[in-house]
């Protein structure tokens, strides 16, 4: 393949227009709304570059049930629950737990780098209690530092408050002018220390006669910021579940059972305790069970009675629900659940779609390991053409996303491959990958695929093209920086030696997500797509005076 004036590898033989040429043309047609610029940046450590599409922190809570103490052996639940977790954040984690009612403080145990880098045998022995929260972060509003780790703990006039946080609040800065008014001093950047300050206070026509009412202060905190959170919240024996209430970040219950307790109906099982987490696909590993999913705007109350819904607050304007959609296409594990659906079935259908999209002749169909691989499974069996393998993934290097520069990130990609060369020769391949963010991904493997002896490789990308910022919580690279706002699809193909490239439409991802739904209620449906549509649930940012 010959290389072009742009100095990439284009194929003088295909009729597209070179990427020099028109790469402006796309910059200028997606630059006609101005989003500002992430207030967060200005607080993040010297020299540390803000880039990926990272994300996005796990939550986890756990408590025990009946009399005190338990047999349940709740730290080491946690942090099993938090290496669930591992791929939402790894930059630091804690946990903090808590002996019950009569506790006068919490035990807790934080520190930065991976889950079974901080906890050894001892920091879960010192780690007693009956119920805990636990987090792992990737961080968003402040700097990678351990003072920025969760959970926070803050002592209050009623006892200690830990709070872990998945998410990023929209409106962080009037927020913070408006705690700091009143007098309180905040120690950190993090939303999430705001979070917990806010929870401090108790509102002025909330009366505390019979001690502090934590769910009309969390209720009054989620009339003050819209977006975007999942919650979890210890004070003492009990914690509190809360999701935003357009339901932006995930959050779903479940229900510790008997080791031996099988396949058995879930209500009719005795409950030995309960968990909260950003995800289920950790509950098998702890012997809990799916229950459901905190719905947006509840607040859940656990105690070792059980669990009950304490509030639902609605959303402003009666907007539309807006779920991350990217938690579908990337973010969460695919054996995670998801409006009663596994997330693997979304993106089986999301493949299916884009092969009805995009249809092509070839040998084989094949994925970008891991995230891609359900949708080009879902390609394969709605095209007919067979699925193989065509790269071996070394699974000891990190995400993508979660690498702290580009350049170093690059590295990664060509560490991270091999092609498994006597699948790939004189194969005409379909290569599926569930995004595309910078690009950096996938040339690299086009090129191995290509030296490996492939005669075509055909790239379809199971979501549409990334355009713009996220301001709930996922770290998108700047504007300049996604690839999409440089080069549209024909062009890409070229930049990164594709013989073709597309990618699937909005309305095919929605349609996509919703297909094994159990369940599509208007009013309880509907999602945020703002980073590829510009459309942010809540209105446009100005609008929400961030
Ligand atoms: O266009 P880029 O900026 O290069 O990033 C896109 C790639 O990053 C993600 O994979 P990653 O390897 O991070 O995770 P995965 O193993 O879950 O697929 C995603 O699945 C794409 O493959
Ligand atoms: N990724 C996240 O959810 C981060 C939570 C919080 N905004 C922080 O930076 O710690
Ligand atoms: S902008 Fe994108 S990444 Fe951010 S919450 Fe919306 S869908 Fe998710
Ligand atoms: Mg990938």
């Amino acid at each position: 393949m010959a290389q072009s004036e742009c100095g990439n590898f284009c194929d003088a033989g295909r009729e597209q227009t070179c990427c020099k040429q028109t790469a402006g043309t796309i910059a200028r047609s997606s630059a006609s709304k101005v989003f500002p610029d992430k207030i967060y940046k200005s607080v993040q450590a010297k020299g540390k570059d803000v880039t990926g599409m990272t994300c996005e922190c796990g939550v986890f809570g756990a408590i025990s049930c009946g009399d005190y103490p338990t047999s349940l052996d709740i730290a080491q639940m946690i942090c099993l629950g938090l290496v669930a977790l591992q791929h939402r954040g790894q930059e630091s984690a804690g946990i903090v737990t808590s002996q019950g009612k009569n506790s006068k403080n919490f035990a807790v145990h934080k520190g930065m780098g991976m889950i079974s880098n901080i906890f050894n045998d001892e920091a879960i022995r010192k780690l007693k209690g009956n119920l805990g929260i636990g987090h792992t972060r990737y961080s968003t509003a402040a700097a990678s530092e351990a003072v920025n780790c969760q959970p926070f703990v803050v002592h209050t006039a009623h006892g200690a408050l830990a709070i872990a946080h998945n998410g990023e609040l929209v409106n962080c800065e009037s927020l913070r002018r408006e705690v700091l008014e009143r007098g309180v001093g905040l120690s950190t950047h993090s939303d999430s220390e705001l979070i917990a300050q806010s929870l401090c206070c108790a509102p002025e026509d909330v009366s505390e006669h019979d001690g502090p009412n934590w769910p009309a202060r969390i209720r009054h905190f989620m009339t003050l910021a819209p977006l975007s959170y999942s919650l979890v919240v210890m004070h003492k024996e009990k914690i509190y579940a809360v999701r935003d209430s357009y339901g932006n970040r995930p959050l779903c219950l479940g229900k510790i059972v008997a080791y031996d307790a099988g396949h058995a109906n879930i209500d009719e099982q005795l409950a030995e305790g309960w968990v909260v987490s950003s995800e289920s696909c950790g509950f098998l590993s702890i012997g809990a069970r799916y229950v459901r999913e905190v719905e947006p705007g509840e607040i859940i109350e656990l105690s070792r009675n059980g669990y009950r819904t304490v509030d639902i607050v609605e959303r402003p304007d009666y907007k539309r629900m807006a779920f991350c959609i990217f938690e579908y296409v990337y973010f969460a594990r695919s054996d995670s659940m998801f409006e009663g659906q596994m997330v693997y079935s979304a993106r089986l259908q999301c493949g299916r779609q884009l092969a009805r999209e995009s249809p092509l002749d070839a040998d084989l169909v094949s994925s970008v390991p891991e995230s891609g691989t359900a949708a080009a499974h879902g390609y394969a069996r709605e095209s007919g053409l067979p699925f193989g393998e065509v790269l071996c993934k070394n699974r000891y290097v990190g995400r993508t996303f979660i690498q702290p520069s580009n350049r170093l990130r690059q590295l990664g990609v060509a560490k991270k491959f091999g092609a498994l060369a006597q699948n790939v020769e004189g194969k005409r391949i379909v290569l599926v990958d569930d995004s595309i963010v910078r690009g950096n991904t996938i040339g690299p493997i086009i090129k191995l695929l290509r030296d490996a002896g492939a005669t075509e490789v055909h790239i379809r990308i199971a979501s549409p093209p990334l355009q713009y910022p996220c301001y709930m919580g996922i770290n998108i690279p700047t504007r300049e920086e996604l690839i999409a706002n440089k080069l549209n699809a024909t062009q890409l193909a070229c930049h990164v030696g594709a013989d073709s490239l597309t990618y699937l439409s909005v309305q095919g991802l929605v349609k996509a997500v919703q297909m094994n739904k159990s369940h599509v209620n208007p009013l309880k449906s509907g999602y945020c797509t703002a980073c590829l549509t510009g459309e942010y649930p809540g209105g446009l940012p100005e609008e929400l005076s961030w």
